[in-house]
């Protein structure tokens, strides 16, 4: 468990980047710090790990006053992850996630066995290990920056604006990676980021964060959306934000329906869905016979913002539900996903 209790960050120039923070970050949880940009998001991740320390108030991790502890011992519990990676340029990717073992006093060999472990738990292939950071994909950096952290096994992880310099595409990746590293791992995650999507998508508690270094609300994702604190987190969390809160409503209720389905398209004066020989969805043939491309896809007990999507991206307005495999279980209606949305609604 990691806690701020009243405290206030004021830099030599007179600059207050936090103002009197108290909140408690729960162990085993990610807990996302989001706001814009200069409101004292990095500071306060820093007074964790001791990079900064606080000018009042007390900053415990596990009930121990950080500034009780020297700085390379509180850090050899807390992994530290940054945007670019930050990894070093001249070691393989490989010794870049040995190098905290290898401090530690480990083996060379045994060092390295564990930094193969870690490439393969962040989903890299073990023969990228031999290559420098430069060539490998921003994305895959990040995931080596990841690795590095995760090297000594710290039970707390920090982490800066990890993947804002990857694309839409590859962050959402990781974003996944790191949700499902953490069901396995259960760390405390802090991650530091300006982007609200990013915030509820991996947060269980998001801290938003104003100018002045002022925690303006905090709370799990779904309150945030449903009931902002004030007119700020409301412009914050932005104007799509009901549709946003979808993703956190139970999906119970959304029944599947049947489509025809054809491995040829043909026409048939009705909608068809052409499945390959695996039943995965390929697209839609129209009543004329015009072959179509899909909407996304729903996944079957999944929040019901995705089965709204499905049926509101399809030409044939079916939306497609398949399951965990990714193959065909049947089909939805916007007008019967919203009838779900209003008996929730009503509650
Ligand atoms: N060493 C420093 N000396 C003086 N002011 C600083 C220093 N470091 C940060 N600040 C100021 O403190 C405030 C908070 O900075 P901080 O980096 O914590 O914000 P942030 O929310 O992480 O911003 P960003 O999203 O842009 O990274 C800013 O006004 C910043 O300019």
């Amino acid at each position: 468990m990691i806690e701020f209790r009243d405290v206030t960050k004021r830099f030599d120039d007179g600059t207050i980047a936090v103002n009197g923070l108290s909140l408690v970050v729960e162990a085993g949880t990610i807990t996302v710090f989001v706001g814009p940009s200069g409101c004292g998001k990095t500071t306060s991740l820093r007074m964790v790990n001791r990079m900064i320390d606080p000018t009042s108030g007390t900053v415990l991790v596990d009930g121990r006053d950080v500034l009780s502890v020297d700085p390379p011992t509180l850090r050899r519990g807390i992994g530290y992850v940054i945007q670019q990676a930050g990894l070093f340029p001249h070691r393989t990717v490989l010794d870049n996630v040995a190098t905290v073992p290898l401090l530690s006093g480990w083996s060379k060999a045994k060092a390295r066995s564990r930094a193969a472990e870690l490439l393969e738990l962040v989903g890299l292939p073990a023969e990228l290990g031999k290559r420098y950071p430069v060539q490998l994909s921003g994305g895959q950096q990040q995931r080596v920056g990841v690795a590095r952290a995760l090297a000594a096994d710290p039970p707390v992880l920090l982490m800066d604006e990890p993947f804002s310099a990857v694309d839409p595409v590859v962050r959402e990746g990781l974003q996944d990676e790191l949700l499902r590293l953490q069901a396995e791992l259960d760390k405390t995650i802090v991650f530091v980021t300006h982007d609200i999507d990013e915030a509820v998508r991996i947060g269980e508690k998001v801290a938003v964060f104003r100018e002045g270094g002022i925690l303006a609300q905090y709370a799990p994702p779904a309150e945030l959306l449903a009931s902002p604190a004030d007119d700020f987190v409301a412009s914050f969390v932005g104007k799509d934000r009901g549709y946003r809160s979808l993703s956190f409503v139970d999906p119970s209720g959304v029944e599947i329906g049947t489509v025809k389905t054809v491995s040829e398209p043909a026409a048939a004066g009705e909608w068809q869905l052409v499945v390959d020989a695996d039943g995965h969805p390929q697209g839609w043939v129209a009543p004329d016979g015009t072959v179509l491309p899909g909407g996304s896809l729903y996944v079957v007990g999944t929040p019901i913002r995705g089965a709204l999507d499905a049926a509101l991206s399809s030409p044939s307005g079916l939306g497609v539900a398949v399951d965990e495999h990714g193959r065909y279980a049947g089909v939805v209606t916007a007008r019967q996903v919203l009838d779900v949305i209003e008996s929730h609604r009503r509650g």
